[in-house]
């Protein structure tokens, strides 16, 4: 998996490089620069004339390096820039004094004016973003979003903050661009909230730094999936998840529980489970209160029914310590009755909790971090709420969030160390976190955006996915992640028209296209 960093960590591996006298910034300008040429090459192979738009920093200075490169190709530049050149960073100041051609103001009547032009690129604000943009520049921002031409932002679309994904002044604000090549390693905000959708396509350029790869602590967010590297390196660059099944007896790989709901609620468990046995549970039973035993039966071959009165029956059939995973809470109903079978699920196993059993602590939500704290072991439990349960069970940080303070990275960071379980957020930026502080993230957007994926029943199928992976595994994080990439794969390869029935019938296909 693909490491993602803050805008401030991005600075520290990049001074770290100059100071030990790896590089110069100059050198590292340049080869920004020059990647972000190679890509809009490949991209747009006919285009002959660009209107450059610099900024007061380095990212304008990565512009001015552009502007250069396309006119040694006999492009046709216009260079509209900001600010004064003398009070630009250094190497920013060179390149501006490099460009042979006219400087106009980055003004907003400047842009309009650049009608006749194949390419806008947009390397006015990068890393350095530090106050929300107004007066001219503001204008400016959101008058490209009126640019007829592709957009091509130069590390991230301007005005865009790379830690939270959010655009730093009011709404509007953060171009919406057609690609956007950034340096070295992707940052969090291209991948969660507006982010992936002001990026348009994303692009990563090497430029050579090595010396921070593996360095950066295990605390440090990783991308589930990759993006493609600049130039694009030999076949699929994705992550190959622990997909492959344990040789051997059906037990070692694991026995998933699933928990139905009552009389005509238990769509939503046999989704799961069907899940879970796709996946590759050696096992998989649906626990069914007795009223809806008969109807279960009738829907299930593979899949084993145990009659499951209440918490109690709960209890009992645990008692079998081969359950190694269990599945709790779509279609269960809101109350006391789904409370106490959490209770009574919590224990020596993997247990994902969903739907009803985070919507039943919604009054007290520390009775359920309080149980799962009693179990003792850590990361043994995943929550995997969609927005409005993450609400419901941590508003402070949902408040938090949704008032843009802080990011949902850091939302559901901070709700993992509050309940002490692997919190799952939902959304097409997925966003994982274990309270032993790994996180991951994964954005379905461009390529692998997957809008008929909110479809009734596809977040049962995620639990089920997970539950059926930490079945037969050790790392409950790792599980949710693997399965969270191989959701979207199986949308993917079904398409439009998709229904939740359709995605554990799509896993084998995903998993034989990988060689698994
Ligand atoms: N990371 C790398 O390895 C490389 C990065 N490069 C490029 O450099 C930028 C970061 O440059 P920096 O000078 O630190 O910041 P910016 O250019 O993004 O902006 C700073 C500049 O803008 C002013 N400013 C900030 N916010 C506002 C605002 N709202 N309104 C007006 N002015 C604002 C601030 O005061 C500064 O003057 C990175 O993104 C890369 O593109 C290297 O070129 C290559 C290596
Ligand atoms: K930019």
């Amino acid at each position: 998996m693909t490491e993602v960093v803050t805008a401030a960590q991005m600075r520290g591996i990049e001074s770290a490089a100059i100071e030990a006298g790896a590089v110069t910034g100059a050198a590292l300008m340049e080869r920004a620069g020059a990647g972000v040429v190679a890509a809009i090459l490949r991209q747009w192979p006919e285009a002959q004339s660009a209107t450059i738009l610099c900024g007061p920093g380095n990212n304008g200075g990565d512009g001015y390096v552009i502007a250069r490169l396309l006119a040694e190709r006999w492009w046709d530049v216009r260079v509209l820039g900001m600010g004064d050149a003398e009070a630009m960073p250094p190497d920013a100041r060179a390149n501006r004094a490099a460009w042979q051609g006219e400087v106009a103001p980055l003004t907003r009547a400047n842009l309009e004016a650049a009608t006749d032009t194949d390419i806008v690129v947009d390397a006015i604000f990068g890393t350095g973003l530090t106050r929300a943009p107004a007066g001219e520049v503001l204008s400016v921002l959101k008058a490209l979003g009126d640019c007829a031409a592709p957009l091509v932002a130069v590390d991230a679309p301007s005005g865009l903050c790379l830690d939270r994904g959010i655009p730093l002044a009011r709404e509007g604000s953060v171009p919406k661009c057609d690609l956007t090549v950034t340096f070295e390693v992707p940052k969090i905000g291209h991948f969660i909230a507006d982010g992936p959708a002001c990026c348009g396509a994303l692009e990563v350029v090497d430029l050579g730094l090595s010396h921070w790869r593996g360095k950066l602590g295990a605390d440090t967010t990783r991308l589930i999936d990759a993006v493609p590297m600049v130039p694009p390196t030999e076949g699929t660059p994705h992550i190959l998840p622990n997909f492959r099944k344990k040789t051997g007896h059906k037990y070692d790989n694991g026995h998933a529980l699933v928990v139905s709901g009552g009389p005509s609620k238990t769509g939503a468990a046999r989704l799961a489970a069907r899940a879970a046995l796709r996946i590759g549970a050696g096992l998989v039973t649906v626990a069914s209160p007795p009223t809806a035993l008969a109807e279960n039966a009738m829907q299930l071959t593979a899949i084993m029914t145990r009659r499951c009165g209440g918490a109690a029956g709960l209890s009992e059939i645990l008692e079998d310590a081969r359950f190694t995973a269990l599945c709790l809470g779509p279609s269960l109903g809101v109350g006391e009755q789904t409370r106490a079978m959490v209770r009574a699920a919590l224990g020596p196993r993997f247990v994902v909790l969903d739907a009803d059993a985070l919507t039943s602590f919604e009054e007290d939500p520390s009775e359920l971090f309080e149980a799962i704290a009693a179990v003792g072991e850590p990361e043994r439990v995943i929550l995997t709420p969609h927005g409005g349960e993450f609400g419901r069970l941590f508003p402070d940080e949902n408040a938090a969030l949704d008032a843009g303070d802080i990011s949902k990275l850091d939302a559901v960071r901070e709700a993992a160390q509050r309940s002490g379980a692997v919190v799952l957020l939902k959304g097409a930026d997925t966003v994982i976190a274990s309270p032993d502080g790994r996180s991951s993230i994964h954005a379905a957007h461009c390529a692998r955006s997957v809008p008929w994926l909110a479809t009734a029943g596809a977040g049962d199928v995620l639990a089920g996915l997970i539950a059926g992976l930490a079945a037969r595994s050790d790392d409950l994080h790792r599980a949710a992640a693997d399965a969270t990439w191989l959701h979207v794969e199986a949308a993917r390869a079904f398409g439009p028209g998709l229904i939740a029935e359709d995605l554990p019938e799509m896993v084998p296909r995903v998993l034989r296209d990988m060689g698994v």
